[in-house]
């Protein structure tokens, strides 16, 4: 579990990115921060590993306080994937995913054998190992910043916008292995998006920031789909939802989400959880 408890960040500038954030991330789950340009969501995902650190209030990682905890070793011990990859562009795919493990002293040839292995887990065919990362397309890049994110097997994966840059297809595609990653590895996923349907397709746990990292609301999919904290977040899920803008209906079998066109999107099985599993069936995905 990672807690916020009152976390402010003042940039140097004076810019007041985030104010007064608190919020419990479980474990084992997908929490997605949405929300507009400059809210702060980055600034959130980033003091998570300490690559920004708190101006005041505190970040619990299992009950301990990573204020407490040496940044470098931190930041190695938790994934983190960015948009557009973010791989060194002279190294082999292969040397890539293997950056961190080799910096933690593991030997060549086991960490070169474990990112092999992990091109398997990400679904990336082991003959692009030894190629450049300007030789993949844009889709393939993620999964190998997916699969470098993984390299150190954290507990902790960290990604931020990691599939805003490729097309519609390919995202969808990286979103459902995403889906089956965290659900077979077990890993708690923090991911930041601009995107609501991304969002509420693999958040557990969907935080919607306003300006200032403040938290609009937050809640799983069908909580926010059925009861909108107020009229910023029904804009801001409706203007966003564009064509497959969904609501909840009840029906003497239950509730179902239906879209903008009135079209069964799903079924919700069971009563809403706080926080927890997924509870659509055939719904949102
Ligand atoms: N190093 C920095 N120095 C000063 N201000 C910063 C710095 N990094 C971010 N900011 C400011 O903090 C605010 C929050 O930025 P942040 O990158 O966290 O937002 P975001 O929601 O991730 O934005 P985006 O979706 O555009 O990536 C913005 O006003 C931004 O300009």
């Amino acid at each position: 579990m990672i807690e916020f408890r009152s976390v402010t960040k003042e940039y140097p500038d004076g810019t007041r990115a985030v104010e007064d954030f608190s919020l419990v991330i479980p474990s084992m789950k997908t929490t997605v921060f949405v929300g507009s340009s400059g809210c702060g969501k980055t600034t959130i995902l980033r003091m998570i590993n300490r690559m920004v650190d708190p101006t005041s209030g505190s970040i619990q990682i299992d009950g301990a306080d990573i204020g407490g905890i040496e940044p470098v070793g931190l930041r190695r011990s938790i994934g983190y994937v960015m948009q557009n990859s973010g791989l060194l562009p002279h190294r082999k795919v292969v040397d890539n995913i293997a950056t961190v493990p080799l910096l933690k002293g593991v030997k060549k040839a086991e960490a070169r054998q474990q990112a092999l292995e992990l091109m398997d887990t990400v679904g990336l065919d082991r003959a692009f190992a030894d190629r450049y990362p300007s030789q993949l397309s844009g889709g393939q890049q993620q999964r190998v910043g997916v699969a470098r994110g993984l390299a150190v097997n954290p507990n902790i994966l960290l990604m931020d916008e990691p599939f805003g840059a490729v097309d519609p297809l390919v995202r969808s595609d990286l979103q459902e292995e995403l889906i089956r990653l965290q659900r077979d590895l077990e890993k708690t996923v923090v991911f930041v998006t601009h995107d609501i349907d991304e969002a509420f397709y693999l958040g557990h746990q969907v935080v919607i920031l306003q300006k200032g990292g403040h938290i609009a609301q937050v809640g799983t999919p069908a909580e926010i789909l059925a009861n909108p904290a107020d009229d910023f977040v029904a804009t801001f899920i409706g203007a966003n939802r564009g064509k497959r803008a969904l609501h909840i209906e009840e029906t003497p079998t239950g509730s179902i989400l239906v879209d903008d066109d009135g079209r069964p999107a799903g079924t919700l099985t069971g009563p809403v959880p706080v926080s927890g599993s997924r509870d659509t069936s055939g719904g949102q995905r």
